[in-house]
């Protein structure tokens, strides 16, 4: 049975739940919940929170787990990214005082707070940069306002948060976050399924299914701009010089391509949604 980490609370645990649920398994009525057996899948999930994931997957007390790439990297754990989620992007950012700091290299000497101290460690280990680093849990853009450090070192996603303190974005960007999928080895037995299905509703969300009508002499062209993933389907129709084509693509590109294939001469386009995929 794969046993499967899943964050029971924060900005990753609905939209981690949502994708388990789209993906066919058993996900918890109750929040209270923290054990969820999915006897037909032969999976159970444990609800844990997120910063612990990368720890009970490293240490091989769970198989897989769900967390962002900023957790794992913090965490030190021995387990390794498998595959990336289309949610939970984030950078990683240095941030001070509006006006205080331009560079990398003037953190050294001073006190900079973060909830990720391993993760910033190690940054400025790498970059030759002697700071200190000052461990918080959680509103690290307070610190400065109230004395405790100089800078901070946080997830960044609007940059509002920021914002609202006084803080403004300096030096190189420490991580490029997002949900990931990690295993504490790729080759867990069960893992290929639960791979799978997370792609197809990745697919489900990311692509939409357009139908539309073309005069048979415009197939090559219109393959230009839809060619799909494999390859577009084209069936007949009654009037022999016109074909149907059925081709999946991007959705956020939806109207650009419509209008593209409306000009070259298609018409009665169709876009529908995927709710399932396996590719
Ligand atoms: N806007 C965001 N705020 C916080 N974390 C975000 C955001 N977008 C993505 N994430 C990711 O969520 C994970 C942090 O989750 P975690 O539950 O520890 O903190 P949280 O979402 O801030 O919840 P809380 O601080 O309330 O416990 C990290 O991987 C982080 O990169
Ligand atoms: O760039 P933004 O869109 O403003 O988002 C980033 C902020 O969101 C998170 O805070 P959260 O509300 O989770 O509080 P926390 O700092 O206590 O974790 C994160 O820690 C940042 O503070
Ligand atoms: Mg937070």
């Amino acid at each position: 049975m794969l046993r499967i980490a899943v964050p029971n609370k924060g900005t990753l645990s609905e939209t981690a739940v949502q994708m388990l649920q789209e993906a066919g398994y058993a996900t918890r009525r109750d929040p209270k919940e923290l054990i969820v057996s999915d006897l037909r899948n032969d999976v159970e999930f444990f609800y844990l929170r997120p910063r612990d994931i990368a720890t009970y997957v490293g240490s091989g007390a769970l198989d897989v787990g769900v967390t962002g790439r900023d957790l794992l990297l913090d965490s030190h754990s021995a387990a390794v990214e498998i595959d990336v989620l289309d949610f939970g992007a984030s950078t990683f950012r240095f941030a001070g005082p509006i006006g205080r700091f331009t560079s990398l290299e003037q953190l050294n000497g001073v006190r900079v707070a973060t909830s990720y101290a391993a993760l910033v460690g190690d940054f400025l280990a790498r970059e030759g940069v002697v700071a200190e680093v000052v461990r918080l849990d959680g509103a690290v853009e307070s610190a400065v306002r109230l004395g405790v450090a100089d800078a901070v070192a946080d997830v960044v996603e609007t940059g509002s948060t920021l914002k609202k303190q006084g803080l403004e974005i300096f030096g190189p960007v420490i991580l490029e976050s997002t949900a990931v999928l990690i295993a504490a080895t790729p080759e867990v037995e069960g893992l290929a399924t639960l791979r799978r299905r997370l792609q197809g509703v990745m697919v489900a969300h990311q692509y939409v299914l357009m139908d539309y009508d073309l005069p048979s002499g415009l197939v090559e062209a219109a393959s230009r701009i839809t060619p799909g993933f494999e390859s577009p389907t084209v069936s007949p129709l009654r009037d022999s010089d016109w074909v149907a084509v059925r081709v999946m693509v991007p959705r956020h590109d939806t109207n650009h391509i419509m209008d593209e294939l409306y000009a070259l001469g298609a018409r009665a386009i169709l876009v529908s949604s995927i709710h399932a995929a396996r590719i």
